[in-house]
This record gives C-alpha cells, structure tokens and sequence, in this order.
C-alpha cells in the first residue's frame, strides 16, 4: 500500500463553555485534518490542533511545512515500512511537532488498515475501554464549583484544574473546590506555567498544611525552568508533573535522571507523534516514573491515536486525559473514539477505527501533490 496524495480540512466544533488557562482562551476545538491517500483506495486520517502558546504550531505553520518539507519525502512509501516512514517525518524538518503528528497519525490508521487490526492491539494489545479526567478552566469561584457541579453530575471523579493567573486567587480556588469536591473526586492542578518556583513552594505548603490533597500539580513554571522544577521538587510533598518542559526524549531523560520532576505528560502534539510518545513510555518506565497521556484542546481524530497508545502501553500510562472531545459540544467523528462522560470507548475498527468525519472543511489549494 503506497502513499499517493495528501488532501487538508480543517474541523471546527463549538465548546460547551469557553476552555481557559493561564495561556490562553478559546471557544471553540479546531483541528487542521490530514487525510493521506493510498494507491489501494484506503485513507489514513491524523489531526492536529493549533496551539502556538506550546508549541509554536498553528495550522498555517502545519500546512506549509508538511506541504514544503515532508510530504514530498513521503509519496510512494510503503505504508508496511512504518519505521521507516516515521524516521523520515521526524527528520525532514527540525521542531513542528504539531505537523509531525497529524501525518504520523494518517500514516498509523493506514498501518491499522493494512493489516486490518485496531492500533491498540497492533501495539500490543489492552483494554477497550478507558477513563479520562476533565478539564475545568480558570474562571471565578463561583464558576469553577458549578463547573465541577456538572462534571461530577456527568460521572467525572478527577478533575483537572486549570489555575495560574494570579497566585492568592489561586489558593482560594483550589481551596474551595477541594472543599466541595475533595472527598468525591481525585484533584489534579496544571498552572500552564502561571507561577514562578517560589511561588509554587509557597502554594503547595500552604495547600499541604491544610490537609489540601492533590493527586498533582502540573507544569507551574516556565518551559524552561528546570531548576525551578527542581526547588519545588525538593520542597514540596504533592507530585510535580512536567508538560510543556517535557517534549522530546532527550529531555525527558533530563527531566527523570536529575529529579527535576515526579510525573511526565506525554502528547502527541509535543513528540510529534505516536513513535517518540512510544520512545517516551518506554524512558519513563526505565526510570520506574509515572506518566500521563494527554491532550492539547483537540478533537478525536488525535485523541484516538494516544487513546490508542494509552491502551497498549497502560503498564507505562498509569493517568489519562483525553478529554478535548468531551468539552465539545458534539463530536463529528463517527468510530474512533466514542465518550460517555469520562469512559472512552476504542472502536475494533481497523486503524484509528474511523469511519466518518461530519462538517469537515477541505481547504483551498490543500491537496498535495497539486
Ligand atoms: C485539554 C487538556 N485537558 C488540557 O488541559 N491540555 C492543556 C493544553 C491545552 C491547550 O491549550 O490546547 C494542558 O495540559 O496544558
Ligand atoms: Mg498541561
């Protein structure tokens, strides 16, 4: 099965409610969507989302270089070569993760499809089924709680509480949401970088010596602040997890051979696709670290790849949040990945199992070859 052309759409889904972080606002999920076809008639679908905050990607970015630099590596590969068609999407170009994923991804589904197995199982086989945290975003007291409200009616008992945008309000926040929730749900925080590493000793004391327990807390400071990632480390009894320090290999290995941090979050969006999150797994059960499968705010045509991958490899993926689709208002995508509150279920289609993707917008000009 040879790789003939390459067609762009782009998916748009409106949000329940407005996705807030100490980065960002958006309201709506948007992914760019890449559909490569095959000399033998099947198609590969892979996804990803725009998020130039993290990763300095956005859809424009995707297209050219995947259009400029790799899709032309990639015409007439044998799709039973996956290695080697990995190998050649990671090195045609240096960063863009973003675009390295969504091919890895269409070309993963193909994988699936050649030989007619669901990808979990083609990875070595695990559970159907899954369950994943959920988001609520930085807003006011009153907000956030009737967010928890509704997830916990929705059968939700982790919670991922997105903080970082003032420090005194922030421990008020947590503080009251552990309140109300804490005997009910497990609590994670991501702070997206929101504080700086004093701080965060500060906060995290301050929420352990009022018995305030958190499953986590996720990237505090800077990207680059591995020190700081260090003081806290040292300092503080709850868990510190690594997202946006944690992108390649090379530094995961830093970041779980110096204990700099306890937890790494894996995203495709950040690896650049399924190959280098399968490299990280295998690092951090090496280092015998936890590790989580996670999102940008994406649809389920990326979910289902590290939705996938969070299957097969659930000796190493002990925390799951996969959530994007869920805070949609509908997903467009028919197989793959099918939510009902936090339980996602992993179709035994082959590939990603997608069968259809509803309200897809092809792009002008986005076929490639032309
Ligand atoms: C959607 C997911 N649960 C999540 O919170 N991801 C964020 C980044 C999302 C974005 O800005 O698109 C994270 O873990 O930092
Ligand atoms: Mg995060």
């Amino acid at each position: 099965m040879k790789i003939t052309a390459i067609r762009f759409a782009k998916l748009k889904v409106p949000l329940v409610t407005p996705f807030k972080t100490a980065l960002r606002e958006v309201s709506f999920i948007e992914d760019l969507v890449v559909i490569i076809e095959t000399d033998k008639g099947e198609i590969g679908y892979g996804a990803a989302a725009s998020t130039p905050v993290i990763t300095g990607d956005t859809h424009q970015s995707i297209l050219s270089v995947i259009k400029q630099f790799i899709a032309p590596k990639l015409l007439g590969m044998e799709i039973e070569n996956l290695n080697q068609i990995c190998q050649v999407i990671q090195s045609s170009v240096v960063a863009n993760y973003s675009a390295k994923a969504a091919l890895e991804l269409a070309v993963y589904d193909l994988w699936g499809k050649l030989y007619q197995a669901p990808l979990y199982k083609l990875l070595g086989g695990g559970s159907q089924t899954l369950r994943t945290d959920i988001t609520i975003s930085v807003d006011n007291i009153d907000k956030m709680l009737s967010d928890c409200a509704l997830a916990v009616a929705q059968g939700f008992d982790i919670l991922k509480v997105k903080i970082g945008n003032d420090l005194q309000q922030d421990i008020e926040r947590v503080k009251a949401i552990y309140q109300d929730f804490g005997q009910k749900t497990h609590i994670r925080l991501d702070v997206n970088q929101g504080w700086n590493a004093k701080q965060t000793v500060f906060a995290l004391q301050k929420l352990e010596s009022l018995n305030v327990e958190l499953e986590l807390v996720e990237q505090p400071v800077k990207s680059d602040d591995f020190k700081g990632l260090k003081y806290i480390t040292e300092r503080v009894n709850t868990p510190i997890m690594a997202d946006e320090s944690a992108f390649s290999p090379k530094q995961v290995i830093q970041l779980l051979e110096q204990n700099v941090v306890d937890i790494i979050n894996i995203k495709v969006m950040k690896t650049g696709g399924l190959s280098r999150a399968i490299e990280i797994a295998n690092i951090t059960a090496q280092y015998q670290a936890q590790c989580m499968i996670g999102c940008m705010l994406e649809g389920s045509i990326a979910v289902a790849g590290a939705a996938h991958l969070a299957s097969a490899k659930a000796q190493q993926i002990s925390k799951i949040d996969l959530d994007g689709p869920a805070l949609g208002q509908y997903d467009p995508v028919q197989g793959g990945v099918e939510f009902n509150g936090p339980a996602i279920t992993l179709s035994d289609g082959p590939g990603l199992g997608i069968n259809s993707i509803d309200t897809l917008q092809p792009i002008n000009d986005g076929v490639w070859p032309l």
